[in-house]
C-alpha cells in the first residue's frame, strides 16, 4: 500500500456482505477498514433474517401446543398459554446483542479496523466519517437497503418490519400492505401469534415471481390460517397514527386497523452517500449499478449486496463479498452465479424454491414435464389437520435435467437447501429416480414422483 492511502480497502457498511468482504480481504493480507452507521451485523443479524426467524419459532410453539393435545399430551386445565411479546423481546434483544458481539469480535480478530459513524464519500478514494477523513485504494459500497416509506400517501408514518421486530406488545389486529417476502412472513407469524391479520395486495396472488401453483396454494393456506386476504387492491392512502389507522383502498373502501405494517418493499441506502462525487449515477430504485465483476463505473469502487438491488439475500451478499475480496487481493476468485439461487419464504407453512418457475419454462419454449405431489403430511393426518404439502419438479423433456424445484409445506427451506446441491450439479430426473428414499419423510416424495402430471409441448 502506498503512503497516499490509510487502507487498501475501506468498506462502507458492516452488514452481511461488508463484513464477509472485509474479513476475507484482511485474510489475504490487505489493510482493511470498515464503517458502520448503526449496529455491526447489518440487516440480517439486527433487524432481518435472525430476529424474524426467532419470531417465527415463537409462532410455531402455538401450533405445537395445540397439536400436542391431539398427540396425547394433557395440558393444565383452562385456556392454552398466551404469547407475551415483551418476554420474547427481552430474549431477542439479548440474543441480538450476543450476535453483534460475535461480529465485532470476528472483525477485530481479522485485524479489520471498525469506524462507527455514517460514511460519506467526498471524492475518489476519500470518505468522511464524523470528523475523520479516510483514504483507501479501493472503496466497497455495502450499505444495504431500508424500507421504502413513500410508496403510498401517508405510509411514512406506518411501522415497518424494523419497528415490528422491536414491539414489546402485539396489537389485537394488523393490516399488512404488500405481498412480498416481508409482508407474507410477518402476516403469517402475526396470525400464529394470535393477531387478527388482514393482507392487502395489488395482484391476484401473493409472492410475485414465484411459481403460480405455489402462489395459489400459499394463498389458500394463509386463508385457512384465518388471514383475511384482500387481493387485487391498490392502496390510495394511509391515515391516522399509532393504535388507530385507516387504509383507503383504490376502490374507495376504508379499512380500520390498530396496526398497519408497511411491507411495500425496500430501497438501497444511497441517499446522501456522496456517490455523485465519484460520477456514479444511481439506477432504478436508487441502486448502485455494477457489472458482472461488481465494479461500478468509478475506478476502484465496487458494490455488493442489497445496495445493488439484484437478488437481495444474505448468502448472495456474503458470496459476492468473498468473491470480490478474492478478486482484489487473493490468488483466485469466481463470482457467484445468480442464475440458480435457492430461496425460502418463512411463512407458516413455508416455501422453498430453486430454479425456473413454470412461467419461465413456458418462456423457454422447449418441451417439459411437470411432476407434482400434493398431500396431507402424516403429522397433520394423525389429528385431522388441514395443512397440506405441495411439491413440484419441472423437467426439460429433451435433456431430462431438473430445471425447477418448488415446495410449500413444513420444512420446505431445509429440504430445498439440500436438493439445491443436486440442481446446482445439473441433476436429471433419472438421477432423482435412482435416489432411494428416506422413509418416512415428506422429502422422499421428491424422489418418488414417477408419472408426470402433464407433459407440455405447446406454449402460451
Ligand atoms: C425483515 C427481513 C427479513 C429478512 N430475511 C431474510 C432471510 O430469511 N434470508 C435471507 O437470505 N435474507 C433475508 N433478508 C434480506 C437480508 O437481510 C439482506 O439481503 C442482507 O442483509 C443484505 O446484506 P448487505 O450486506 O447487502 O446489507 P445490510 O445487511 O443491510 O448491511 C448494510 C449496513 O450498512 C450500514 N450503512 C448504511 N448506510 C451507511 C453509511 N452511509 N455509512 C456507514 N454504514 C452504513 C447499515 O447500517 C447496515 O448495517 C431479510 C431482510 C429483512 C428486512
Ligand atoms: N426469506 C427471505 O429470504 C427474505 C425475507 C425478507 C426479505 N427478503 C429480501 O428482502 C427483499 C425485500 O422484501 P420486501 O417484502 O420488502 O419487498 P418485495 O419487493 O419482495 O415486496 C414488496 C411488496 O410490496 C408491494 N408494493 C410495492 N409498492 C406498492 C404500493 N405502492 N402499493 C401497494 N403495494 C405495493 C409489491 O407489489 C410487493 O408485493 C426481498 O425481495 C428479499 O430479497 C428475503
Amino acid at each position: 500500500m502506498s503512503d497516499r492511502f490509510d487502507f487498501d480497502l475501506l468498506t462502507l457498511g458492516a452488514g452481511s456482505g461488508g463484513v464477509a468482504a472485509s474479513r476475507r480481504a484482511a485474510a489475504h493480507g490487505a489493510k482493511v477498514g470498515i464503517v458502520e452507521a448503526s449496529r455491526v451485523g447489518g440487516t440480517c443479524v439486527i433487524r432481518g433474517c435472525v430476529p424474524k426467524k426467532l419470531l417465527m419459532y415463537a409462532g410455531q410453539y402455538g401450533d405445537a401446543l395445540r397439536e400436542a393435545v391431539e398427540y396425547g399430551w394433557v395440558l393444565p386445565e383452562g385456556d392454552l398459554p398466551r404469547f407475551d411479546m415483551g418476554r420474547w423481546a427481552q430474549r431477542k434483544a439479548a440474543e441480538i446483542d450476543r450476535l453483534e458481539g460475535v461480529y465485532r469480535q470476528l472483525l477485530a480478530n481479522s485485524g479489520v479496523t471498525l469506524f462507527e459513524g455514517r460514511a460519506r464519500v467526498l471524492g475518489p478514494h476519500t470518505v468522511q466519517v464524523g470528523d475523520r477523513t479516510l483514504r483507501a485504494r479501493h472503496l466497497l459500497i455495502a450499505t444495504g437497503a431500508a424500507p421504502v416509506r413513500d410508496s403510498v400517501e401517508g405510509i411514512a408514518a406506518c411501522p415497518t418490519s424494523d419497528d415490528l421486530l422491536d414491539l414489546k406488545a402485539l396489537p389485537a389486529d394488523a393490516t399488512v400492505l404488500g405481498a412480498g417476502y416481508i409482508a407474507l412472513e410477518f402476516a403469517s407469524m402475526l396470525a400464529r401469534l394470535g393477531v387478527a391479520v388482514r393482507l392487502v395486495y395489488r395482484a391476484d396472488l401473493p409472492l410475485r415471481g414465484f411459481d403460480d401453483d405455489v402462489r395459489r396454494r400459499l394463498a389458500a393456506a394463509l386463508d385457512q390460517t384465518g388471514i383475511e386476504l384482500v387481493s387485487g387492491q391498490g392502496v390510495k392512502a394511509v391515515r391516522g397514527g399509532p393504535g388507530r389507522w385507516e387504509v383507503v383502498l383504490a376502490d374507495g373502501r376504508r379499512l380500520q386497523a390498530s396496526f398497519v405494517l408497511n411491507a411495500t418493499g425496500r430501497r438501497p441506502n444511497t441517499a446522501g452517500l456522496g456517490l455523485d462525487t465519484l460520477g456514479i449515477a444511481l439506477g432504478d430504485n436508487a441502486a448502485v449499478p455494477v457489472n458482472e465483476q461488481l465494479q461500478t463505473v468509478a475506478e476502484g469502487v465496487h458494490a455488493i449486496g442489497d445496495v445493488t438491488d439484484r437478488l437481495n439475500l444474505t448468502p448472495v451478499a456474503i458470496a459476492q463479498g468473498r468473491a470480490l475480496a478474492d478478486a482484489l487481493f487473493g490468488p483466485a476468485h469466481r463470482m457467484p452465479d445468480l442464475r440458480q439461487v435457492a430461496t425460502a419464504v418463512f411463512t407458516l407453512p413455508p416455501v422453498g424454491t430453486i430454479g425456473l418457475t413454470e412461467d419461465e419454462m413456458q418462456q423457454r419454449r422447449e418441451p417439459y414435464r411437470v411432476f407434482e405431489a400434493d398431500f396431507r403430511p402424516m403429522r397433520q393426518a394423525f389429528f385431522g389437520g388441514t395443512e397440506r404439502c405441495y411439491m413440484k419438479l419441472l423437467v426439460d423433456d429433451t435433456t431430462d435435467r431438473v430445471m425447477g424445484l418448488h415446495m410449500l409445506g413444513a420444512d420446505a427451506p431445509e429440504i430445498v437447501q439440500s436438493l439445491a446441491v443436486a440442481l446446482t450439479c445439473g441433476a436429471t430426473k433419472a438421477q432423482f429416480d435412482q435416489t432411494l428414499a428416506v422413509h418416512p419423510t415428506a422429502a422422499e416424495e421428491f424422489v418418488l414422483m414417477r408419472e408426470p402430471a402433464r407433459v407440455v409441448r405447446s406454449f402460451s
